[in-house]
């Protein structure tokens, strides 16, 4: 077997307005995989990807326990570096938020910040960057013109690329792909495919179609409760909650 490149064992977390968001949730996410995490609307997804690169710390939480590890690192834990945590394990959320900046500097700026000064280096990277989030063959010449100035599906795999460019261990996507035309949809699913085999990869999903696609693990979230976890197929032909197969076959949305 793997060894499971994060484990969470039971995981709660309820914010300040009374809200549990996660009930207890334990999951292995293996590497070189993609696990999709899906459900109903406040099911608990996008507060477990706040969770795991440690964006929750901007919300207002009144308690969280139970434990998240990416190997020897305690991803909860008070004295973990936070920035360090954000690079290892990156996050594209659902409407891309370019940087005012140019295309270039958009990919270039983390690591600028990050100590990168060799400008032939950070070209190679910035490249390497773009190629590797299916953007470079259309904005190749136009690197300088500003990050706005491209479409919202190039602006999205922009912003993928920003996260590559840090060369992450893990990539949390939240509805990637929910504001995107299909053919740009088909392009972030496209990079996801190919990626696996370099990253840990957490989907959530736009729709259930996108999840039956993507999933080589699914993960069935419902009130904050991890119902069902098992590979993509078994989970979206032969679920064994009955929870699931109400949700998977579309009784309840
Ligand atoms: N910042 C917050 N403060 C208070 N409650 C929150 C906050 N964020 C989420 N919640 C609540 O926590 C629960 C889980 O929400 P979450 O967004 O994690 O679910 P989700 O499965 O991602 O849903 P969606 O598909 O709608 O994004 C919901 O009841 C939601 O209202």
């Amino acid at each position: 077997m793997t060894e499971p490149k994060i484990q969470i064992r039971d995981l709660y977390l309820r914010y300040s307005d009374g809200k549990e968001a996660l009930k207890g949730v334990s999951l292995d996410i293996q590497p070189n995989l993609i696990t999709v995490a899906f459900g109903p609307s406040g099911g608990g997804k996008s507060s477990l990807v706040k969770v795991l690169n440690r964006l929750i710390d901007l919300s207002d939480v009144d308690e969280m326990r139970g434990e998240v590890r990416m190997g020897d690192l305690n991803i909860l834990g008070k004295d973990t570096d936070v920035v360090e945590l954000r690079r290892r394990i990156g996050v594209v959320f659902s409407r891309p938020i370019p940087l005012p900046l140019t295309i270039f500097e958009n990919v270039s700026f983390g690591l600028e910040v990050a100590g990168m000064r060799d400008k032939k280096k950070l070209s190679e990277r910035v490249e390497q960057a773009l190629r590797e989030a299916v953007l470079w063959d259309e904005i190749y010449d136009r690197l300088d013109d500003p990050a706005a100035s491209i479409s919202g599906g190039q602006q999205q795999r922009l912003c993928l690329a920003r996260v590559l460019a840090l060369k992450p261990e893990v990539i949390l996507l939240d509805e990637p792909t929910s504001a995107l035309d299909p053919v740009s949809t088909a392009k972030i699913e496209e990079f996801l495919e190919t990626a696996k085999k370099d990253y840990t990869i957490l989907l959530v999903p736009h729709n259930q179609q996108q999840a039956a696609r993507m999933a080589d693990k699914a993960a069935f979230f419902l009130q904050g409760e991890l119902v069902e976890y098992t590979d993509g197929e078994s989970m979206f032909i032969n679920p064994r909650d009955k929870r699931t197969q109400e949700y998977v076959q579309g009784r309840f949305g």
